[in-house]
């Protein structure tokens, strides 16, 4: 894996890195290794749209999440980008977005992605460490489904609190550590069904909501919102849920 810079101790878990790095140009095959992430874009994405559109509205700045581009201007950083899955939409829904990781590969399929799609996105190879030296904000800092991948979560997120502005918000989406994750995000996901790579997860790197938020008060962050994010068979697709025993996202502000 390529050099790059670093600033204090890093969270990156580098055989982890190296299995994402290895996906290359099948990050974006919609039936590929990370097809589960192809199916959760469209309910995490409104989730998004809708919380932020409400809490930049309710700031003062005007928006509606209806409009073609609801996010308008508002920089946003996706940490852990992976090839740009989320960061896409986003940019699509206006926001000038930042993507980093630090996986080389990922960076350059995001950004020969981004190319084919016409889209203008500043992605870097680089960790949330590196990055949160830089005097940078952001309206708004993404963690989706890269807290379960990180050797360290406190850091990691305090890391992402820095790059918030005051009055900005945090957003994170990952795996609960419960008997049903294990059952269904392990064995199920991975060994039964196939929908993502065996070893993909490790059931010890699960957070739980209270953990995750209690990371999140340490950064300055105070979580506002915790939604469960469940796949219903009926449909063949994900939605929102009360239940957080399995996938879940939350939501914090950063005080002003
Ligand atoms: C499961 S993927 C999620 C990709 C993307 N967020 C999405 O949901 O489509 C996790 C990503 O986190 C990245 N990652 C791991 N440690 C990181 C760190 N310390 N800083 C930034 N990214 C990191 C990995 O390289 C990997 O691409």
């Amino acid at each position: 894996m390529a050099q790059r810079e670093e600033a204090g101790p890093s969270s990156v878990d580098p055989e982890d890195v190296a299995r994402f790095d290895r996906i290359g140009e099948d990050w974006w095959s919609a039936d590929g290794p990370m097809a589960a992430l192809h199916k959760l874009n469209p309910v995490r994405v409104a989730y998004l749209r809708d919380l932020m559109s409400r809490h930049f509205r309710v700031e003062g700045l005007p928006r509606d999440r209806y409009a073609p581009r609801p996010l308008e201007g508002l920089r946003i950083l996706d940490a852990g980008c992976g090839a740009g899955l989320l960061a896409e939409p986003l940019a699509r829904l206006g926001a000038r977005v930042t993507a980093i990781d630090p996986a080389p590969r990922n960076i350059e399929v995001a950004r020969r992605h981004a190319e084919k799609s016409g889209l203008s996105i500043d992605y870097r190879m680089t960790t949330i460490e590196a990055l949160s030296g830089e005097a940078a904000t952001f309206d708004a800092v993404l963690a989706m489904e890269v807290l379960e991948h990180v050797l360290d979560v406190a850091g990691f997120v305090r890391c992402c609190g820095a790059l918030v502005r005051p009055g900005g918000l945090m957003f994170a989406a990952t795996l609960n550590r419960t008997l049903k994750s294990f059952a269904f995000a392990i064995v199920g996901a991975e060994y039964v069904l196939g929908w993502a790579p065996r070893g993909t997860h490790d059931w010890r790197r699960f957070i739980s909501p209270r953990e995750l938020a209690r990371a999140m008060a340490a950064a300055d962050l105070s979580a506002f919102d915790e939604t469960g994010v469940v796949f219903d068979p009926l449909q063949g697709g994900w939605r929102l849920a009360h239940d957080t025993d399995i996938n879940y996202m939350m939501a914090a502000s950063k005080r002003r």
